[in-house]
């Protein structure tokens, strides 16, 4: 029999409940039982999905509060001891290690968190130190939810991140200098240790989860599968328990030497097909001879409905090579990156709703194609003609193309992606035209989104409050942020963003060719969660997007104000793109109707305008070599093509976070923006020397402070911060601003910390001007 398998689930449950537990547990309104209760009840609703939709292996150990490979660096005790001392809960110094922690005498920032994979979800990163030892807490997550499940009657399949993964994805901490991948030999004792104490608990198999396969990978990292693998397949079949081995996110065909040497005596081996079918002809070949392969033929990181015939091929010729006992039909990868359940959705059209799925639907996906192969195509017969139906129905439908946004595609020229000038003679324009201080300071673009600003766009949506009276409310709130930021004498403003729900879902919902959802929320990081809108068809701009609350913001303020727009791949990246046309083609759409809001800007008299493109990194593809330089050549080119229109004096800027910039590096400088302000706070300022390496011509601002956490950044912080980065930037090329936009924070914190930055600006402004 083909069995059928879930990677992962989403944690947040149909309506973010989670989401609003853990935030209502921050804010001390629920106690800790309370929130422990309410996870109990998410993971019991999700596993009881996935089991009524038929699937044979559910997993366990998905659900986490904050984030999954936390849990791991908690359930490891690689916890540095700025988190550990203080004698916090062991829930307490989770969160700490996630947000950071400043009460009751406190003060600890959190740990970096980095974009996990070419996902717009955030993992936490390890963090070691020199001398690092490593210990499995006295109650382990894995097994605790093992058994949670059990005694519901639902007998999982545990998930471990795998311990080379879990390594390579660390770092030594600040002042350290650990190789991470060295501390290999201390921590497989303990993943040892837990695999024995699951099997004891009752686990048959576990997932283990080594994603960094798809990488190409040092040489040490390659090598050290081996060592790993050898110790922990030793104990399948005995004291431990039998290991799938689960890669996702790309093809493994590059790594098969390190599969071939190390992985072949795992039970199973997951791969994704969705993201790479033609690598199953060559995986059948590597596998063990009585190995299993977990197929992954249903999408984890889109919303479209499975293509039931390709599906069953593929998965039938996987079974005509190894046999049904040898398959398992699954997701790709987790479902984490899907939104809950299509159900919610009762406001879309149902022409379009039929063309998707979401995680409840993709685990009964899954369970259909493995009854398709098992039992025969007859068995689900209804099931694969409605499929087939649908599939067509989307082919055909009218709503996906635009042939006058074909015709200016067709029209675009080289010279539409170049400013005028070179950026010095720009420069020197936007000088005399902006008249900035040395260090100008400025903030990246929302200010805090507080529940009235959230209670009122909810009431203007479900029409209980007037367009007109809505705008009163917007204008009021960017008048207010505009007298903070008079009263905080930052330099060059922003309108604070309050308008928008989502920097991405925002433009989607005014522009063509895209459909937008109530309740598809899939988690970022943390509590955060986003709802990305869906590309269904060609991409236009019926009408200017953001031009009426940046001119109103200038007309009331009277320093320089910022436009403020999405980028053209941060747009395409966030939302859950097309798959039937390439993604360059929906980038070049958005970077033409983003270039007409551009112009639009300028005419209206914003000459200062940020293209934010914190995606752009993200969408590297996951080896370096030509598809790399393929991706960032059309994904240049297309915030280029909407940057360009404008005059020399008009001064563009553009933004990153979430990212490792230095492996990009060249394609941000291809940017040509005049100013980039990047998040730093949490990097090595040395990061910031491949600046003067590459002699970077134009302006810098790497943040000065994280803005993940409520924690507020003295005065004598920012200012360590600054003197460490004009060791690697001149001081006329340095912008003061915080790592990203402060739409997460309380006023109380936004201003104290803005206030010390200024602060900070204006004393080494009076410094550098002696
Ligand atoms: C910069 N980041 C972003 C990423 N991706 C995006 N698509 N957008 C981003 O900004 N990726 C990288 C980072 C990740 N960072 C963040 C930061 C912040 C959030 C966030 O705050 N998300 C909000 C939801 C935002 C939103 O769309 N809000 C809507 C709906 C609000 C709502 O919940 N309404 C209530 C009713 C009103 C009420 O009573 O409060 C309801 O529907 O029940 C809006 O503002 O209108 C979050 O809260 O998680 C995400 C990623
Ligand atoms: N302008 C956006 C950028 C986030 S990446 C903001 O400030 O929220
Ligand atoms: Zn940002």
């Amino acid at each position: 029999m083909v069995q059928s398998s879930i990677l992962g689930f989403p944690r947040m449950g149909k309506l973010r409940d989670l989401k609003k537990a853990t935030e209502a547990y921050w804010g001390d309104k629920l106690s800790k039982d309370e929130l422990l209760a309410e996870g109990k009840r998410l993971r019991l609703e999700h596993w009881k999905i996935q089991k009524d939709a038929g699937v044979d292996i559910i997993p366990s150990n998905d659900f986490a509060y904050y984030d999954h490979v936390l849990d791991h660096i908690q359930m490891f005790n690689a916890i540095p001891e700025r988190y550990s001392k203080h004698g916090l809960s062991t829930l307490d110094e989770y969160f700490a290690m996630g947000r950071g922690h400043q009460k009751d005498g406190i003060d600890v920032p959190s740990l970096e968190m980095v974009k996990w994979f070419d996902s717009n979800y955030h993992y936490v990163k390890p963090t070691f130190q020199n001398d690092q030892t490593f210990k499995l807490h006295d109650d382990p997550k894995p097994i605790r939810h093992f058994l949670e499940a059990k005694e519901a009657g639902i007998t999982t399949r545990p998930v471990l991140l795998g311990p080379v993964s879990f390594l390579h994805l660390g770092k030594a901490d600040r002042n350290q200098n650990v190789d991470p991948i060295t501390l290999l030999e201390k921590l497989l004792p303990v993943y040892e240790q837990l695999l024995k104490e699951l099997k004891k608990a009752g686990a048959e198999t576990v997932q283990i989860d080594e994603p960094v396969l798809v990488f190409d990978l040092p040489s040490k990292i390659r090598d050290a599968f081996k060592p790993a693998y050898q110790k922990l397949t030793a104990l399948q079949g005995g004291e431990g328990p039998q290991l799938v081995l689960a890669t996702y996110f790309g093809d493994v065909v590059h790594n098969f030497d390190v599969i071939d040497a190390a992985l072949t005596n795992t039970y199973a081996f997951h791969v994704d097909l969705v993201r790479n079918p033609e690598q199953l002809e060559k995986v059948a070949q590597h596998l063990g001879s009585k190995q299993i392969l977990s197929a992954g033929v249903v999408d984890g990181r889109n919303i479209w409905k499975n293509n039931f015939k390709r599906s069953i091929e593929l998965i039938e010729s996987a079974v005509q090579k190894l046999g049904k006992e040898r398959v398992i039909v699954a997701s790709s990868s987790s479902l984490l990156h899907t939104p809950h359940t299509l159900e919610s959705e009762k406001n879309l059209d149902p022409e379009v709703s039929d063309w998707f799925a979401f995680a409840t639907q993709k685990a009964t996906e899954v369970a259909i194609i493995a009854k398709a192969v098992t039992e025969g195509a007859s068995s689900v017969k209804s099931q694969l003609e409605a499929n087939a139906k649908s599939l067509e129905a989307r082919a055909t439908s009218k709503r996906t193309n635009n042939p006058e946004v074909k015709k200016r595609q067709e029209a675009v020229t080289k010279e539409q992606h170049e400013r005028k000038s070179a950026f010095p003679t720009r420069y020197d324009q936007q000088k005399q035209h902006l008249k900035l201080p040395l260090f100008p300071t400025t903030t990246i673009g929302s200010f805090p989104q507080t529940k009235d600003i959230r209670i009122q766009r909810n009431k203007f949506t479900k029409g209980e409050i007037t367009a007109e009276e809505y705008e009163k409310f917007i204008e009021k709130e960017i008048r207010d942020v505009i007298a903070i930021q008079d009263e905080l004498e930052l330099d060059v403003y922003v309108h604070g963003e309050p308008e928008r729900n989502d920097m991405v879902q925002y433009f989607g919902e005014r522009m063509d060719g895209y459909v937008f959802t109530t309740h598809a929320w899939v988690q970022s990081y943390g509590s955060r969660c986003v709802r990305p809108p869906i590309i269904v068809g060609d991409i236009s701009r019926p009408a200017p997007m953001t031009v009426k609350e940046s001119k109103y913001a200038a007309s009331v303020s009277k320093k320089p104000m910022k436009g403020m727009l999405t980028g053209p791949i941060t747009c395409l990246r966030w939302s859950f793109p097309r798959d039937d046309i390439h993604q360059s083609v929906q980038a070049q759409q958005l970077a033409l109707a983003l270039r007409d809001e551009v112009v639009d800007l300028e005419a209206a008299g914003i000459y200062v305008i940020q293209v934010d493109e914190p995606a752009l990194r993200e969408g590297l593809p996951l080896r370096s070599g030509s598809e790399r330089e393929k991706y960032l050549s059309w994904a240049v080119d297309s915030f280029k093509l909407s940057t360009a229109g404008v005059k020399d004096s008009t001064q563009i800027h553009s933004h990153f976070c979430y990212s490792e910039f230095q492996d990009f590096f060249h394609a941000i400088a291809a940017l040509d923006a005049d100013v980039l302000s990047i998040e730093n706070s949490k990097s090595d300022a040395k990061l910031l020397k491949v600046f003067i390496d590459e002699a970077y011509p134009r302006h810098i601002g790497p943040g000065v402070y994280d803005i993940h956490s409520p924690r507020v950044p003295s005065e004598q912080e920012i200012k360590d911060r600054i003197t460490e980065m004009l060791e690697y930037l001149k001081p006329d090329q340095l912008w003061i601003n915080p790592d990203c936009g402060l739409k997460t924070r309380q006023w109380k914190e936004t201003k104290a910390a803005l206030s010390n930055m200024v602060a900070a600006a204006q004393s080494f402004r009076s410094q550098h001007s002696k």
